[in-house]
């Protein structure tokens, strides 16, 4: 059970390549979805990010607020560095510096 030709390390379990590319396939087929989602809830943040600064912004506040700012990049921390790269590039996308 479970030998090996050196006799060390347990056996992985076989699949056929036809699972493999089954299993492949299906993944495959969530992170598609998940990349449409993650579009759309980027797309809809920033728009309202957007709004949200011409209403400020016409009642004669700042652009910027640095302790949302603050708390945006606390809220994904949690995915470490990138996480903060991420936080910034959301923020960014807020502002119009990227995208359209
Ligand atoms: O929460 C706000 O007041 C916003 O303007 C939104 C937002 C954001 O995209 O999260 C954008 C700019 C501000 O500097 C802080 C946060």
């Amino acid at each position: 059970m479970n030998a090996t030709v050196d006799g060390d390390r347990p056996q992985a379990e076989q699949t056929s390549p036809e699972q493999a590319a089954a299993t492949i396939d299906d993944f495959r087929g969530e992170i598609d979805h998940l990349d449409a989602e993650i579009l759309r809830l980027i797309k809809r943040r920033a728009e309202i990010s957007r709004q949200i600064g011409q209403a400020r912004m016409a009642a004669g506040g700042p652009r910027i607020v640095y302790n949302r700012e603050m708390d945006v990049l606390a809220r994904y921390r949690e995915l470490g560095p990138e996480g903060r790269e991420l936080a910034m590039i959301l923020l960014r996308l807020g502002r119009g510096r990227l995208g359209h």
